[in-house]
């Protein structure tokens, strides 16, 4: 009976994954106008798992718009797949368009080529090895990655791994003394030595450079950036633009010394934002020290300069701030800085939560910006007036879900929306300027949504309660998202609760494929936004550090508790699943209260913060979270190990009795497979059942498309098995 009713389970949650993940997420759009200034075209990029092939597909759309008196879809272009496309940008006339392409060859080495595209054919196509003056062009990594072309249509701005000197054994025949000299000679005995890349996820990328492509002459020049205020400061350099007239270049730098961070997930890396004048190549810091900035904009007057900053080290994810710098004066003016959650609770606006503006995020009247910002438990759009310094929420309060902006030009703006019973969808804006100086938005769905049926959601408010509003911050609100079944069958769906991990991120009312699939499923599913999330402002992210294993346990228990109370869900049928810190809340939930969970899950866990402080990419993370002041100088001692221990949920595994499955990407550099082996050997030694599936090729996410797919059957199952079982 068990056995018939787990299997069957399996069967379902496979056929359910497999409709769910047809849904593709659109990665970028753009608005472009042809010569006929009445037609308006939507290009779209697309992602979707392809669970036969194994591999997540791309592919483009495109929408043909009149806008004579309102928007209207003409005409839509059928999916056309993208091979090997790594870039693909548009020239500002839209005349011509360069496309980096890398395409494998059967023996699995890779070529790169830079093509230029015009409206009819293929102008030019170069083999990035033949210039033989950089390594890889790098790829949209979200740090790094640039590709700009300069206005005047006859350079490309783009960043690659610096070219490495060839190298030889000690023991290689040493050439005949006749030979081609002007070559460098391959430096001997050096093959072996270690070359620090940027950490989880960034495993090829050491050290990018900047460079500038002739497309006429089809030569490169890679820019110079170690004389940076003429120092020989080692830098990696990213995220370039052009400056006013094609006259010199924005980047931000991070240092490489005195060893590189982890850096995917923490924008909060020292680093600065640097001019380098293409003339005289002179390179000047134009922010602040000891901050941490990323996205650099320029008005499309040239006029101003706007980039995102927040302190250095400390939460891996926190509250920006956007600073203005006056091109003309290089003055620089905080438009918009830190904000507190403080008495008000989330209803205010909670700060900007944002890795980066859109490519083109201005309005035409050069001081208002427009982009997506997690506000809570969803994503908002806002406007920033530059000017007035003043916020605006653009959509209206009754669409919540994560809104993101791609593309704003000519008073038009291109967003998708999606919530969990909803995958992403465009809708096309217009710009309408208000008398105050503010904007609303007439929007046009570019597509009628594809609603998945039987899933509804709300977002909770919850305030710390009794002994667990002790701490620090016990006035701060945090929400939850309880994603619930619509069925008709009056029995109590079992409730999974999910903490997610960060511990500074936030789960937005988006859509989710495990959370839709889970739901499809027949369960809820509680994600909880604990004190310490982003977007709620930077008073509730500053009250975790030093306080993880016992507010964000507290946070999350007391959620569950409350949604439990409402009297919808069994008591005796709750479940726990997390991954990275979302695991160690996982570890933390199951010890501190044994006999709430039936069965939990782990992704990737964080379980003993101490051993983890010497494998992991962000050792950074370790001290902060135990509470403890980082510097790169810092060095362990007895007591911060104590500190580390302690708010690990190592320390309560004696008392687990719940089982659990952990689930590892074996090229996890984020948090190490073996923290994973450490709580698996000792549930073991502790006679409580545990399953461990480790997942070949996957890093910390575990979302190579084979892999993601089993790991989500293999939770149904779990579940299935524990809340069978008497
Ligand atoms: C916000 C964030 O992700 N912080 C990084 C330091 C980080 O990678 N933290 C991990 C411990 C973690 O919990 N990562 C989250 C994003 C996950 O679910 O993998």
């Amino acid at each position: 009976m068990e056995t018939d009713k787990i299997e069957e389970a399996t069967s379902n949650a496979v056929d359910i994954y497999k409709g769910l993940a047809c849904s593709p997420s659109v990665t970028r759009g753009e608005i472009s106008f042809g010569d006929n200034t009445s037609l308006t075209t939507v290009t779209s990029i697309w992602s979707q798992r392809d669970i036969e092939r194994s591999e997540n597909v791309k592919f483009s759309r495109s929408h043909y718009i009149s806008q004579e008196n309102h928007i209207e879809v003409l005409a839509r272009s059928a999916p056309t797949e993208l091979k090997s496309e790594v870039w693909n940008v548009q020239s500002p006339s839209g005349k011509l368009r360069v496309i980096i392409r890398s395409v494998k060859s059967d023996k699995q080495d890779e070529k790169q080529y830079i093509e230029i595209w015009n409206t009819q054919n293929k102008e030019k196509n170069i083999d990035v090895k033949s210039l033989d003056i950089h390594g890889k062009i790098y790829d949209q990594d979200g740090h790094f990655g640039t590709l700009q072309w300069s206005k005047s249509e006859k350079f490309l701005l783009y960043v690659a791994e610096k070219k490495q000197p060839k190298t030889e054994s000690f023991f290689e025949k040493k050439p005949e003394s006749n030979s081609d000299s002007s070559k460098d000679p391959p430096l001997r005995g050096e093959e072996h030595v270690f070359r620090e890349m940027w950490g989880e996820q960034f495993v090829d990328k050491c050290h990018p450079v900047l460079c500038v492509f002739d497309i006429e002459a089809a030569t490169t020049r890679v820019l110079d950036t170690t004389k940076v205020l003429n120092t020989e400061m080692d830098m990696s350099a990213g995220q370039a633009i052009w400056t006013p007239g094609d006259s010199g270049v924005v980047f931000v730098g991070w240092t490489n010394e005195p060893f590189k961070l982890g850096l995917i997930y923490c924008p909060q890396r020292r680093n600065a934002l640097y001019h380098i004048d293409l003339e005289s190549t002179t390179c000047t810091q134009l922010s602040e020290k000891d901050k941490s900035v990323r996205s650099p904009r320029f008005t499309p007057d040239g006029k101003k300069l706007v980039y995102l900053q927040n302190a250095t080290y400390g939460p891996h994810m926190t509250c920006a701030n956007l600073i203005e710098c006056d091109w003309a004066s290089k003055n620089l003016t905080t438009i918009v800085g830190d904000c507190f959650q403080g008495e008000d609770g989330i209803s205010k606006f909670p700060g900007i939560y944002s890795l980066e503006f859109p490519t083109r995020c201005w309005a035409t009247d050069n001081k208002t910006l427009f982009m997506s910002s997690t506000w809570g438990s969803k994503v908002d759009i806002i406007s920033i007036n530059i000017e007035t310094k003043t916020v605006a929420k653009l959509n209206e309060d009754a669409e919540v879900g994560v809104w993101t902006v791609l593309d704003v030009t000519r008073d038009m703006i291109l967003a998708s929306y999606a919530n969990p019973s909803t995958p992403p969808y465009l809708r096309l804006g217009v710009l309408n300027l208000k008398e105050d100086a503010t904007y609303s938005i007439t929007w046009t769905q570019l597509d009628t949504p594809s609603r998945i049926s039987g899933i509804k959601y709300k977002i909770n408010t919850h305030t710390p309660t009794g002994e667990k509003a002790k701490d620090h911050f016990s006035n701060l609100k945090y929400e939850s998202i309880l994603v619930t079944p619509t069925s008709e069958s009056n029995v109590k769906p079992p409730l999974v609760v999910y903490p997610h991990g960060g511990p500074h991120s936030a789960i937005v009312c988006d859509f989710m494929l495990y959370i839709a699939g889970l739901c499809k499923c027949g369960y809820a599913v509680l994600l909880v936004n604990y004190r310490g999330s982003t977007g709620a402002g930077k008073d509730s992210i500053d009250s975790l550090p030093g306080n993880v294993g016992t507010q964000d346990v507290n946070d999350v228990q007391g959620a569950a508790e409350e949604i439990i109370k409402d009297g919808n869900f069994d008591k005796n049928r709750v479940v726990v699943m997390g991954g990275s810190h979302g695991g160690f809340l996982t570890g933390h939930l199951i010890g501190q209260h044994p006999k709430f969970y039936r069965a939990a899950v782990m992704r990737n866990p964080a379980i003993n913060v101490a051993s983890m402080l010497g494998s992991t990419d962000i050792p950074d993370w370790c001290f902060v979270e135990a509470g403890i002041e980082y510097n790169q100088s810092i060095l362990a001692g007895v007591e911060d190990y104590k500190k580390m221990w302690e708010r690990s949920p190592i320390k309560y595994v004696k008392d687990v009795t719940t089982p659990v499955m952990i689930m590892l990407g074996a090229i996890d550099l984020r948090v190490p497979p073996k923290q994973g082996h450490e709580y698996y050997r000792a549930l073991k030694a502790n006679n409580v059942e545990a399953r461990m599936l480790v997942y070949e090729g996957n890093c910390h996410p575990i979302n190579k498309v084979d892999a993601e797919a089993d790991a989500f059957v293999n939770i149904v199952k779990w579940f299935t098995k524990h809340l069978s079982s008497p």
